[in-house]
């Protein structure tokens, strides 16, 4: 028997049943659900990681699209029982879909859609606000000030690393990754190395032009280099900032091995997710390098934290809060919503997931299309041509 779970209900007359698993911000997103003729059921459970049979008794018997969260695990269970209720739909509301087994998705014929760009810039600033406070230990500053320990200026209290002039490497210059670029090198004039699959051009023709900028004001101008692995990055950086998506390709890609050919005073951030980082042994180079900091946004089994990184002083942590910016929370809501609306109604697929803004002006009915199916080509689904 379904386990018994806590709703909350809007238009309850509504011809499509759309179930989200977590109340999200705003209120858009549920006016143009509603407005499209969808009875929305919230789950309000006071559990805050939903597991497969909680998520199966949301789906009940019918059940048309369904919003869920990163934290859940979005496999052959949920998406065969989607496709018994009738469901077409799926999106998370979060542009990383890790947690969703495409291929389950595709074998049922679920469209999965994803919240990209809305998120961007905050997730950017997020991880430069991570990478300052781990260079200048902001936190254990904080945390001497509280505990009453100041007690005078002191020339070596705290001395941390100067950022600008120095050089910043990305790992996965995506997005964010380039959107973090940006704000590094714009903000502290530090020279760039990135590592991708694929060519940034458009981040080299910013870093060229930005450098010819600099030079017409009589600055020194920035550098750039693509990198042709990883390694070369973590070699040559003294800020290194992760941002790949995560897969088999990324899964440990900073390990034991890599840690150790990184400068002894780097500066690692992530704020992709956890895995790419093998935990236990960024904790035990941690220890072994004091000067050595990090900045994570998140963790390989969250929402725990491997044994001894709480501890370390060298370590800034936040609980994955990277996009939680109240503009970008709510634009990720409605994304989610009308991926899901859009399916649901039969719409087309917008045709560039990089340019989402009309599904965003608050002031304007957004377009007839599901603004971002990951598995779209898959599935065979028309492009809008608006
Ligand atoms: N912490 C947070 O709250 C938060 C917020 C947003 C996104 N994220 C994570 O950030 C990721 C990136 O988001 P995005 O919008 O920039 O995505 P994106 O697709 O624009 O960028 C990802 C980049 O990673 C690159 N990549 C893939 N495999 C790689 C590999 N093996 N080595 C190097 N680069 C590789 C891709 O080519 C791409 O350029 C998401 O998938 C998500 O997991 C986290
Ligand atoms: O992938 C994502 O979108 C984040 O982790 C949550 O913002």
């Amino acid at each position: 028997m379904a386990k018994p779970i806590s709703i909350e209900v809007w238009n309850p007359a509504g011809k499509h049943r759309v179930v989200s698993t977590k109340s999200m911000p705003g209120t858009r997103w549920i006016r143009l659900l509603t407005d499209a003729d969808c009875r929305l059921e919230i789950c309000t459970e006071k559990k805050t990681i939903l597991d497969v049979e909680d998520i199966q008794a949301l789906i009940g018997d019918k059940c048309d699209g369904v919003i869920g969260q990163l934290t859940e695990d979005w496999g052959e269970t949920l998406f065969s029982t989607l496709k018994r209720a009738g469901g077409t739909a799926f999106s998370n509301m979060a542009v990383g879909y890790n947690n969703v087994d495409l291929n389950a998705a595709n074998t049922y014929g679920i469209a999965v859609g994803n919240t990209p760009g809305v998120l961007t810039e905050t997730t950017a600033e997020l991880a430069v606000a991570l990478t300052v406070s781990a260079s200048r230990r902001v936190v254990e500053a904080d945390q001497f000030m509280r505990a009453g320990l100041y007690d005078g200026w002191l020339p070596h209290l705290f001395v941390g690393n100067l950022l600008k002039g120095q050089t910043v490497g990305i790992i996965g210059a995506g997005r964010i990754g380039s959107a973090y670029a940006r704000m590094m090198v714009e903000g502290f004039k530090m020279n760039l190395i990135y590592y991708d699959l694929y060519q940034s051009t458009r981040l080299e023709k910013y870093m060229t032009a930005y450098g010819e900028f600099l030079k017409s004001q009589g600055e020194a101008p920035v550098t750039w280099k693509r990198a042709s692995t990883a390694e070369d990055v973590l070699r040559d950086a003294d800020v290194i900032s992760l941002h790949p998506i995560l897969d088999k390709t990324t899964y440990h890609l900073i390990n034991k091995d890599r840690l150790s050919i990184m400068k002894k005073e780097a500066v690692l951030v992530n704020a992709s997710r956890g895995p790419v980082i093998d935990e236990a042994a960024l904790v035990n180079h941690l220890k072994a390098n004091p000067m050595f900091r990090v900045g994570l946004d998140v963790f390989e089994d969250e929402p725990y934290m491997k044994p001894g990184l709480a501890e370390q002083k060298n370590a800034v942590v936040v609980p994955h809060i990277a996009s939680a910016s109240k503009w970008t929370r709510e634009g990720m809501a409605t994304l989610a919503a009308l991926n899901v609306l859009g399916k649901v109604k039969g719409y087309p697929v917008w045709p560039d997931a990089n340019k989402l803004e009309p599904f965003l002006d608050e002031n304007s009915a957004p377009p007839a299309a599901c603004p971002s199916i990951v598995n779209a080509k898959l599935l065979g689904l028309e492009v809008s041509k608006l």
